[in-house]
């Protein structure tokens, strides 16, 4: 799993380490983590052209070392010091003595990589307007040093302006920045440095293969349809049955023992899904997606058989107050904003606080569809999905990701591990099947039973 700490349990753990190693040791780590990732970004350190931007702090400091490092190693390093008199002294000593050479602004020269150590951890968001002029200035692949400067790490929000990276490399352990968009879309791909920091439980994890693998529901020796776990669907209605099929499609992946439908497009679903059958006991629901004005007798009717229930589209219209039983509710940004009360634009800008908020304010769960879908718990964790393909971004991907994780709760996971695992299995599916190319929500739902066959015989080795 990999886990996000905050800027305040990243420097208590820090602290600890501080104490106990000499002056700077921390640094010097940091730093020779970073002139490494360097030097493999490059591809060539011996006559590579590197430009540091320096600012005020440590993080200034980490870029001074590493520029030593490479200049040592014969690289021509450039420094512009954008905090002056309060530029890290024995950061800037040492880069002096290996030949880095400081220059101004207006002495900038093409370079190969800038590497951006304006600010790290603990900075403010946005960007300063030397920082802005010298960053206009230079046409080359930016290497961030912890974090992108400028974006807010804690909230992954990017209220003002901020360094946009190719490669940020971070040291001890991810912070939510990383995750989080819209600011880990401005990290590019990220790197972690090991410091041997030891660190509390994080509020922000990704799960990967071997976490999901483990919390995959299969079938014990002994088992028969009904202890798999049976999953009803009062989904779609007569004007979108299309929603209703899908939906059916995402619950047959063969992760229950059974799937139920009931609503006005059985017709439909049988014609793609023969093995579901109607009305009888479940142990979870799902509810609303193409529902239509039907969405509210099923939810009600859905809530009656005190099951979790998995809600979604037409279904997160008629919820006004929390639900009356475990839930999970799968909103895209416009019906959080709407859930909420707020402008589409909010959730778009800051979906952590977002999925929180709702989660709280419903007691429930929220899946929050997105590039990297949030799965918030009330007053707790949030798991961010980093699987998945652009291309996942169809029509109807929704409905199959709702029927996936409504499978999974009726085997047995809790809503939130519902959700951070359908949303895993759904975009590694994604991916396997069209990395590069394009794919319609039918071909997901089809996909996939391959993806957790490969990911339970070899979850090492798949592209996700
Ligand atoms: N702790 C450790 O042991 C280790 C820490 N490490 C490294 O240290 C980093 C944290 O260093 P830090 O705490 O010195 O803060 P840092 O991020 O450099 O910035 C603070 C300075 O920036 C300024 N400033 C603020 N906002 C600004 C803005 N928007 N634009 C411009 N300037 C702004 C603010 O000054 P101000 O001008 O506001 O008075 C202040 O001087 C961390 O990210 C990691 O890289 C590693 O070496 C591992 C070991
Ligand atoms: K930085």
């Amino acid at each position: 799993m990999r886990e996000a700490h905050t800027v305040e349990q990243v420097r208590a753990a820090e602290d600890v380490v501080l104490a106990r190693v000499p002056d700077g040791a921390l640094m010097q780590r940091a730093a020779g983590g970073l002139a490494s990732a360097l030097a493999d970004f490059l591809g060539r350190v011996y006559g590579a052209r590197v430009l540091l931007l320096v600012g005020a702090g440590n993080n200034g400091g980490d870029a001074l070392y590493a520029g030593a490092s490479l200049a040592r190693r014969g690289a021509q390093v450039d420094a512009v010091l954008l905090g002056g008199e309060r530029t890290h002294a024995a950061g800037l000593a040492a880069y002096r003595a290996a030949g880095g050479q400081v220059v101004e602004p207006a002495q900038v020269r093409d370079t190969d990589v800038v590497v951006d150590g304006i600010v790290g951890i603990g900075g403010t968001p946005g960007l300063r307007a030397e920082a802005m002029a010298v960053l206009d200035m230079v046409d080359a692949p930016v290497v961030a040093v912890d974090v992108p400067s400028g974006v807010d790490v804690d909230t992954g929000e990017t209220p003002e302006a901020h360094v946009v990276a190719d490669l940020t490399v971070t040291f001890g352990t991810l912070k939510p920045c990383h995750l989080i968009d819209p600011a880990a879309q401005a990290c590019g791909a990220v790197h972690l440095v090991d410091l041997g920091l030891d660190l509390p439980r994080a509020d922000v994890v990704a799960l990967q293969a071997p976490e999901v693998r483990a919390l995959l529901p299969r079938p014990t020796p002994d088992a028969h349809k009904y202890t798999r776990g049976v999953v009803g669907l009062r989904v779609g209605s007569a004007t979108y049955p299309g929603a209703a099929v899908l939906s059916a499609l995402g619950a047959s992946s063969g992760l229950v023992g059974m799937v139920r439908y009931v609503g006005s497009a059985t017709d439909q679903v049988l014609a793609v899904a023969p093995e579901i059958v109607g009305a009888g006991r479940v142990q979870a629901w799902v509810v609303g997606s193409g529902g239509g004005d039907e969405a509210a007798e099923a939810l009600a009717d859905a809530f009656a058989d005190e099951v979790p229930v998995l809600i979604d589209a037409d279904g997160l219209r008629h919820l006004d107050a929390p639900p009356p039983v475990p839930a999970l509710l799968t909103p895209h940004a416009g019906e959080l904003a709407a859930m909420l009360d707020v402008p589409r634009d909010d959730v778009e800008t800051a979906p952590l606080r977002h999925a929180r908020e709702a989660a709280d304010r419903f007691g429930a769960a929220v899946l929050l569809k997105g590039r990297r879908t949030l799965v918030a718990e009330p007053g707790g964790r949030v798991y961010v999905n980093t699987t998945g393909t652009p291309w996942l971004a169809t029509a109807g991907a929704g409905d199959v990701l709702g029927g996936l994780c409504g499978a999974l709760m009726a085997a047995g996971l809790e809503p939130v591990l519902a959700g951070a695992v359908g949303s895993w299995v759904a975009g590694a599916a994604a991916s396997e099947l069209a990395a590069d190319g394009p794919l319609t929500a039918s071909q997901l739902a089809r996909a996939i039973p391959g993806t957790v066959r490969r990911l339970l015989t070899d979850p090492e080795d798949g592209p996700w």
